[in-house]
């Protein structure tokens, strides 16, 4: 091994060390402000120290690059004892080489543009069916709002299942038992998680259902459960779509609900996104509207993925001795790629802590190759990505269109679950 050793958060002057402290048990927003605070100090790459816990974070572009393709063998998803491997055992987010790729090739025509678009229709049913269900004037939670539209969406296009009525009530506590499993907690200290809880059974036993029901009458075309149930024994198949299932709508749930905060608290971008809904196509012709038709929307979803990424960190453990960026790692590390480090790096973003969807309107963009990645990057980068924008577009613009949202000077901050979500108290809305 040639490169230094990162510097490690120990050794942050005393000062900052007992500011990251401070923000970490009181602060707003707690962890994230803490990493900043390291990063300030000891760079883009530094070994974060807290207690047995000890990653090494990586944010800087090169870092990034090498772990994502150049070095990407030299680093696995998902360590043993992850609660993540314990839930979804061998599916596609959990499994290395082969056996990863031959899950994703099965999938990907599920995946392909043109399916996508037919996507369009459904995504926009759900949230009609949802919206329905608001109050004409009244409160709403945002990222149990926006669960609904992402998990029934979800089901819908991916899995050809009307999720709805008593049987989604039925299984939401087990879903939000399944997150809360495979969140951070103290296992992490301790290194490994204890077993899957019995909470989440109803949603074991969903999924289970949803198998069955499909098997042996597969769409026309395949959806992407026909292709699994194509490709696999039935208990994979369970261990594939409950992964997809998770990774295929809390993701958006925290994107859209963040951008409803965000916009909530931003009345000049709220007016532009408002103003640019409401001129768009209503109805079902909204399902043909593509981003460049909603550059205020699109420029708002981008700015949100940035500031406030789902999916912050990139998990990994080295599987031998390498480098990053040039400092050393040994074998079996844990890896943090910060993707949040990266997307507020004062080096590369101007005024980067600012909400301002502005940096995405005439021609701007990232500021440079791995300073953006809300859906990592590299061969093993978001699968669902282009639905992930298609579906967010269509809903919040949907939103937008049939609701007033009220601004609000409530402070905002991020709670960390299985994704990054916002806390932001209730948002008061006014159907038109
Ligand atoms: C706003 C929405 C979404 C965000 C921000 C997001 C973000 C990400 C990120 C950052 C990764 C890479 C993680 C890493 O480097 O460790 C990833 C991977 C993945 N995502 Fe997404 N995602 C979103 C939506 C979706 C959707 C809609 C699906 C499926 C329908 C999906 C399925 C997956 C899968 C299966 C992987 C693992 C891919 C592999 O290992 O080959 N995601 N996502």
């Amino acid at each position: 091994m040639s490169g230094a050793k990162p510097p490690r958060t120990d050794g942050l002057a005393a000062r900052d060390g007992l500011r990251a402290l401070w923000t970490l048990r009181h602060g707003t927003p707690g962890l994230y402000e803490a990493l900043e605070i390291a990063r300030a100090g000891l760079g883009n790459v530094f070994e974060l120290g807290f207690g047995r816990f000890r990653p090494i974070v990586v944010a800087s572009p090169q870092g990034l690059r090498e772990a994502l393709v150049e070095r990407r063998e030299e680093f696995g998803w998902r360590p043993e004892g992850d609660p993540a491997v314990r839930l979804f055992r061998r599916s596609i987010l959990v499994t290395d080489g082969d056996e990863h790729d031959r899950a994703r090739q099965a999938m990907a025509p599920a995946f392909e543009p043109a399916r996508l678009r037919a996507a369009a229709p459904a995504v926009l049913a759900v949230t009609d069916d949802e919206l329905d269900g608001w109050p004409a004037e009244g409160r709403v939670e945002a990222v149990e709002a926006m669960r609904r539209v992402a998990w029934r969406s979800f089901e819908l296009v991916f899995f050809g299942y009307d999720l709805r009525g008593e049987e989604l009530e039925r299984t939401l506590p087990g879903l939000l038992a399944a997150l809360r499993y495979i969140g951070p907690g103290v296992w992490v200290l301790r290194g490994r998680a204890g077993g899957v809880p019995r909470r989440v059974r109803p949603l074991e036993a969903h999924v289970r259902g949803v198998i069955a029901e499909r098997k042996g009458q597969p769409a026309e075309p395949p959806t992407m459960l026909d292709l699994l149930l194509e490709a696999f024994d039935d208990e994979r198949v369970r261990d594939h779509a409950l992964t997809m299932l998770i990774a295929g709508h809390d993701t958006s749930t925290a994107q859209l609900s963040w951008a409803l905060h965000l916009l909530a608290r931003s009345p000049e971008w709220l007016a532009r996104a408002t103003r640019e809904a409401r001129r768009a196509p209503d109805g079902e012709r909204l399902a043909g509207v593509r981003a460049d038709d909603l550059p205020v929307i699109d420029a708002v979803l981008k700015e949100t993925l940035r500031l406030w990424p789902p999916i912050h960190v990139g998990g990994r453990w080295s599987l031998r001795e390498t480098e990053l960026d040039g400092y050393a790692i040994p074998a079996g590390q844990r890896v943090m790629l910060s993707y949040f480090l990266a997307q507020r790096d004062p080096a590369a973003w101007a005024a980067p802590g600012r909400f301002d969807p502005g940096r995405w309107l005439d021609g701007g963009g990232a500021p440079g190759p791995y300073t953006y990645l809300p859906f990592g990057g590299g061969p093993r980068n978001c699968i669902g990505a282009a639905f992930a924008n298609l579906e967010a577009r269509l809903v919040l613009t949907r939103v937008l269109q049939r609701f007033d949202l009220a601004v609000t000077r409530r402070p905002l901050r991020g709670a960390m679950g299985a994704t990054l979500e916002p806390r932001g108290g209730l948002l008061r809305v006014r159907r038109r």
